[in-house]
């Protein structure tokens, strides 16, 4: 939306400085308050177009015939005209306004918008390093930058006068225009240069003497380059303190005797989340996989006097330590076998963060394969190269469909996260489509991640159509990294027409194999002391896993649940051990090994849980652990539930978890489950399913038979109240069908047993269904079950 040129009379010439742009309300009428169109003037014909005399008519045929290859040199609208070299106001959002050079003049031809390019002026707020920034500066002081955008004429919005201090006292001894002149509001003193990324200002200088014309651009922005620190150019001072840095290296050693698949040297990043990245700086080293160095300084360090301290993790035991580090929610320092997808993600982000472009990145991948460890991990570490002054800054948002009640209040989200402000849905949606179309040239950027957008998407697709199309509006500077589990979830959602023109930049993560889950495992598992996890069971667990879904997080919980097994063999078989010699010396340290944690001789190895009959091997991880481990998983209350579900029920989820897979939506429509229960009908060999549909097909024609209509007769009532209101056609059709096959009778009963969620919202027509549970338990429990194999259960 171009900003609007009308103003009112309200707005009376005020002029300070606000978040970066200039605060005015102009009384001025520069521009008049008619909306007339923006001309070009082009270059030999100038004096003729411009002349006010001029009728339309001839300015017409003046104009064509200098369009013929000639270059423009001014924009006109109504009697408001600007050269090129002129400084100029911009309009912004609300009554902003920035300052800038018309560098260039072109015509968008794909927007059908006449534009042009300006060198900006910066003000004091603009710059956000609070401990650097000078603090001399003056009211109506701005800095030049050497930072260039386009924008469309529209959003000139009048002259502006930049001057020297010299020449602004000369002019103005009282210190600022009288209120009633033209130049109220609009003169400016500039006289040095910033670059407002990196805080860094050119020497003073009077401005008349490096500006006075579009001829003296470029040396102006070659003295603002070279004079302030860019970014991303590391200065010798810089490379320089590299080499003192410390270089913290995994080694790639065998000493527990676990053989590992030979891999490249990786320096350790301690990195934990975005935030702490911010926080715990010293002594770090990072390494993109990409092999970039991410150098940050290391701190102070004191010689270390005698006395030694144990850190915490050498007082835990072992197995301590393995859950820990196998647990889900531990961060772990590397994301093996995830390099290129890194790679892909941080180089994109990257680049959009540096370009000051909008971006959409769409993610999908089945669960556990490390789409959102990947995209935290590369924004800590995109976070650490802001700190280290090598990157621009950029505001980071994690948006999580799973945790916000209603996908419109990512809006609010995303709002706060820019401005600070809580404001509500609705507002936030105006604020944001205003902020997102129009001009503010150095906002800073920012990144969102959207997690678990299918839940976005399943009640309003507007929510997950604007976060796809911000990113390319011009002003947006919004990358969004979108992760979900459907690999075609916005051509489902949006129209295949909608999504190519989003242009997203699609990365799939695919399913780990079991190669990669028993490096991912060992990775996890390093550091631990002792040989607690033998390596066929890494090898077992890391094949059964890959056998059903190549899910990392269900691996790691498989071994962890593993090496709390072994760890309560493990003191069970101390306490034997004590019990069978009461009075041993030794009994009283292995007590107290056992309350501090494992004892450890003087080598640091673990000495009294290690198992010394090598037949027992318990307190150690092996096959029949992880065995263990997984059956256990199977036979949660949960698991056996779903196991002992009736056939209708177990047909039910079958069709539900078709129809999620098939939309890619978390949640369904009554009727459309039951057309999938249906067709699986169809493709499925079971002689049961086959009798059970054949049943519900004669209900449906009528020929009730006693099992499925007693049970309806007896569920009338709770059908009534889960059904639609609504008494149309389709709709009646749907549940008749779900009726007689019995499944709404299964649709109540997995709903009261909170496995399935049913709904039927206030205003809609069609009851809705979601999974209570992870889809992922259900296919654990009924993916071999004999009597619904084959109905895609299997993962
Ligand atoms: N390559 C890896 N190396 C180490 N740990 C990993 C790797 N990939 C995934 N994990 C771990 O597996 C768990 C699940 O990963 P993550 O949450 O990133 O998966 P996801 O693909 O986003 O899953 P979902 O779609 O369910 O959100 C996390 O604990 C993560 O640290």
């Amino acid at each position: 939306m171009a900003p609007t040129r009308k103003r009112s009379r309200v707005e009376q010439a005020r002029q300070y400085l606000t978040g970066g742009a200039v605060f005015r309300d102009d009384s001025d009428d520069e521009l008049g308050y008619d909306d007339h169109p923006w001309e070009w003037v082009y270059g030999d014909d100038a004096a003729t177009q411009m002349t006010q005399n001029a009728t339309p008519r001839k300015r017409k045929a003046a104009e064509a015939a200098a369009s013929l290859g000639r270059p423009i040199v001014a924009a006109r609208m109504g009697r408001f005209v600007c050269r090129l070299g002129d400084t100029v106001l911009l309009k912004a959002e609300g009554s902003q306004a920035w300052v800038g050079i018309i560098c260039d003049f072109f015509e968008d031809i794909e927007e059908g918008e006449k534009m042009a390019k300006f060198m900006w002026f910066s003000s004091e707020k603009e710059i956000r390093s609070k401990s650097t920034k000078r603090t001399d500066f003056l009211a109506n002081e701005l800095y030049i930058s050497a930072a260039f955008d386009s924008n469309p004429l529209t959003t000139i919005n009048g002259t502006a006068k930049v001057m020297s201090l010299g020449e602004f006292q000369k002019e103005f001894p009282t210190g600022q225009p009288k209120k009633n002149s033209r130049d109220y509001g609009k003169v400016f003193v500039c006289r040095r240069g910033c670059n407002t990324r990196t805080t860094t200002y050119t020497d003073e200088f009077p401005w008349e003497d490096v500006y006075t014309s579009a001829a003296d651009i470029p040396a102006l922005q070659h003295l603002v380059e070279n004079q302030t620190k860019a970014t991303r150019k590391r200065g010798p001072r810089a490379q320089k303190d590299e080499g003192d840095l410390d270089e913290f290296v995994v080694p790639d050693s065998d000493d527990d005797g676990i053989p590992k698949t030979p891999r490249k040297r990786r320096k350790l990043n301690d990195a934990t989340t975005p935030t702490s990245a911010r926080k715990d700086l010293n002594a770090r080293k990072f390494l993109t996989p990409s092999h970039k160095r991410i150098v940050v300084k290391k701190a102070l360090e004191f010689t270390p006097l005698g006395t030694r301290v144990l850190s915490p993790s050498v007082l835990s035991s072992p197995f301590q330590m393995a859950r820990n580090q196998l647990h889900v929610s531990a961060v772990p320092a590397a994301l093996p076998c995830r390099e290129e997808e890194f790679q892909t993600v941080y180089s994109h982000l990257e680049a959009a963060i540096t370009e000051g472009t909008g971006s959409c990145i769409y993610i999908s991948g089945t669960p556990g394969t490390g789409k959102t460890a990947t995209v935290r991990e590369v924004v800590a570490q995109l976070q650490t190269q802001v700190l280290a002054e090598e990157l621009d800054d950029f505001i980071f948002i994690e948006i999580n469909g799973m945790k916000v009640t209603d996908p419109h209040q990512s809006y609010a989200l995303l709002w706060q996260a820019l401005r600070g402000d809580r404001v509500s849905p609705s507002h936030a949606l105006e604020l944001l489509e205003r902020e997102f179309s129009t001009p503010s040239p150095r906002r800073v950027p920012c990144v969102v991640l959207m997690d678990e957008l299918d839940q976005l998407v399943t009640k309003n697709q507007s929510v997950m159509y604007n976060f796809f199309n911000w990113p390319g509006l011009r002003h947006s500077r919004l990358i969004v990294l979108a992760v979900a589990n459907t690999m075609d979830l916005p051509e489902r959602t949006l129209s295949n027409k909608i999504s190519s023109r989003l242009g997203l930049t699609r990365i799939t993560f695919p399913g780990y194999t079991h190669d990669q889950l028993m490096l991912i495992i060992q990775s996890r598992l390093e550091g631990v002391p002792g040989n607690i996890v033998h390596p066929d069971a890494v090898q077992f667990a890391a094949r059964k896993v890959a056998a059903v879904s190549g899910d990392a997080r269900r691996a790691l919980d498989i071994c962890r649940r593993a090496v709390e097994i072994a760890e309560t063999e493990a003191i069970s078989r101390e306490d034997e051990d004590a019990a069978a010699q009461p009075a041993t010396p030794s009994r009283t340290g292995r007590n107290q090994g056992r309350a501090a944690g494992r004892v450890l001789n003087d080598t640091g190895e673990l000495d009294a849980i290690l198992p010394k009959r090598a037949t027992a091997r318990k307190g150690v991880v092996m096959i029949a652990t992880i065995k263990q481990a997984i059956n256990e998983a199977t036979s949660s209350p949960l698991q056996q539930a779903l196991r002992a579900l009736p056939l209708a029920s177990k047909v039910f989820l079958a069709g539900l978890l078709a129809r999620i897979r098939r939309t890619g939506i978390g949640e369904a429509v009554l009727g459309d489950v039951v057309d999938e229960v249906r067709k699986l009908g169809l493709m499925s060999e079971l002689q049961p399913v086959h009798d059970y549909l054949l049943a519900g097909r004669e209900v449906e024609k009528g020929e009730h038979t006693s099992a499925v209509g007693g049970a309806l007769t007896h569920l009338a009532p709770t059908l009534q109240a889960i059904t639609p209101r609504s008494k149309s056609l389709s709709v009646r059709r749907d549940n008749k069908a779900a009726r007689a096959l019995g499944l709404q009778a299964a649709a109540i009963e997995l709903a009261e047993a909170g496995i399935i969620g049913v709904e039927a919202r206030h205003g809609e027509r069609v009851g809705r269904v979601r999974l209570g549970v992870a889809d992922e338990e259900v296919r654990l429990a009924l993916g071999e079950d004999a009597e619904v194999r084959g109905l895609g259960l299997a993962s």
